[in-house]
């Protein structure tokens, strides 16, 4: 077995079978969303899919530590959603039994599930095995019904080596070129859902999300892009995630005459991984907010795998390696290999104005 690949196997199952799950969700009118401290929204697609996902982790690596978005502490005395994940998690199961077998078996009881999300209390680091789980990136997609992407990175020594993301929404074929509509009104009907994925050194690849294991995966690669004005650059929906008029102004400058593709979560480095798109900003709005690990690892590794080079805006390489957050880094800039450095620029001056 070639390095990582059962990490790789492990991550992809498992990501799969919690897409089963946030898709029963996502065709449910009630979701069962709460809203957290910091005033972001979570839902019960959130907390299965993380319990699922970090019980199979533990099963294959149990001295593997996890940085996960959610925690229990708010179902622990909330009997009724707690009951209410609890029938999503154990109902939820891949229909091929050996690929279910890999993941380690069920959670057994509602303790175990609680306990399962709570084991995503690592505080990161640059020392070890650690995994980032994002178990739905884009929630305010997911309630909205754009876009959306369960993501699970593993990282050693604080270097990103396999990482994947499920996205329900998106369709499976890689050579479908974002439009506008892209990340508004989606849904996984027929012929949508895709499973990115790459280790390090060994390329990216996509397959179809409903299948487990049992279709092969392709490689993808970016588009490479021979006019600049030409490129598909995409950015968060929400403007306050990622500020649209410093985008745009990227954009104007580089001479893009294209609209942007406003689209939720990680599909986003997913789409311009397999060159459905070209590049994707996300400058800061807020001077104090602290991009998550999570919320970039795979997607990070997956562009870069693809023939793509992934900064922030002053051109550091992220660094996840400092804790749950990317405290050294100020906003994203990601884009093919070859005109990284020209929208680089590009981004540097008009921050450089401000
Ligand atoms: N002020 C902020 N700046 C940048 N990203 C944010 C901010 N607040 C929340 N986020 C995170 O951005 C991610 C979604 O990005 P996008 O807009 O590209 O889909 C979510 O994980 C969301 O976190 P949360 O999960 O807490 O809502
Ligand atoms: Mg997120
Ligand atoms: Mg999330
Ligand atoms: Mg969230």
């Amino acid at each position: 077995m070639s390095t990582y690949s059962k990490e790789l196997e492990v991550a992809e199952l498992a990501v799969q079978r919690a897409t089963l799950l946030t898709k029963k969700v996502f065709h449910e009118k009630a979701k069962g969303t709460l809203s957290k401290d910091d005033k972001s929204p979570v839902t019960i697609g959130d907390f299965g899919a993380q319990a699922l996902i970090i019980q199979a982790i533990k099963k294959n690596f149990p001295n593997d530590e996890v940085v996960g978005e959610e925690e229990a502490s708010d179902l622990r005395d909330n009997h009724k959603l707690r009951d209410q994940i609890w029938a999503l998690v154990e109902g939820t199961k891949l229909s091929d039994s050996g690929s279910e077998d890999i993941l380690g078996g069920p959670i057994k009881t509602v303790d175990e599930m609680l306990d399962a999300i709570d084991a995503g209390n690592s505080a990161g680091g640059n020392k070890g095995r650690i995994w980032a789980l994002d178990p739905i990136d884009g929630t305010k997609g997911f309630l909205r019904g754009g876009q959306y992407a369960v993501c699970l990175a593993l990282m050693v020594d604080g270097d990103v080596k396999v990482g994947v993301l499920g996205c329900p929404n998106l369709p499976v074929d890689d050579t479908a070129p974002l439009t506008a509509e892209s990340g508004v009104d989606q849904t996984d009907s027929e012929g949508k859902g895709v499973l990115f994925a790459a280790i390090a050194g060994q390329g990216a690849t996509s397959r179809p999300l409903g299948t487990a294991g049992l279709e092969k995966s392709q490689p993808i690669k970016m588009k490479p892009v021979s006019d600049i004005t030409q490129a598909i650059f995409c950015e968060s929906v929400e403007a306050g995630h990622s500020s649209h008029g410093d985008q745009s102004a990227i954009a104007q400058k580089l001479g893009i005459t294209k609209a942007s593709v406003r689209m939720d979560s990680q599909a986003k480095y997913g789409s311009i991984a397999r060159g459905a798109g070209d590049i994707y900003l996300r400058l800061p709005v807020s001077a104090t907010y602290q991009e998550k690990i999570w919320d970039h690892a795979a997607g990070d590794l997956i562009v870069r795998e693809a023939g793509g080079e992934v900064t922030d805006s002053l051109g550091n390489r992220l660094n996840f390696g400092v804790g749950r957050t990317l405290a050294e880094n100020k906003g994203v800039v990601a884009a093919p290999a070859a005109i990284h450095s020209t929208v680089l620029e590009v981004v540097k001056e008009v921050l450089s104005k401000k």
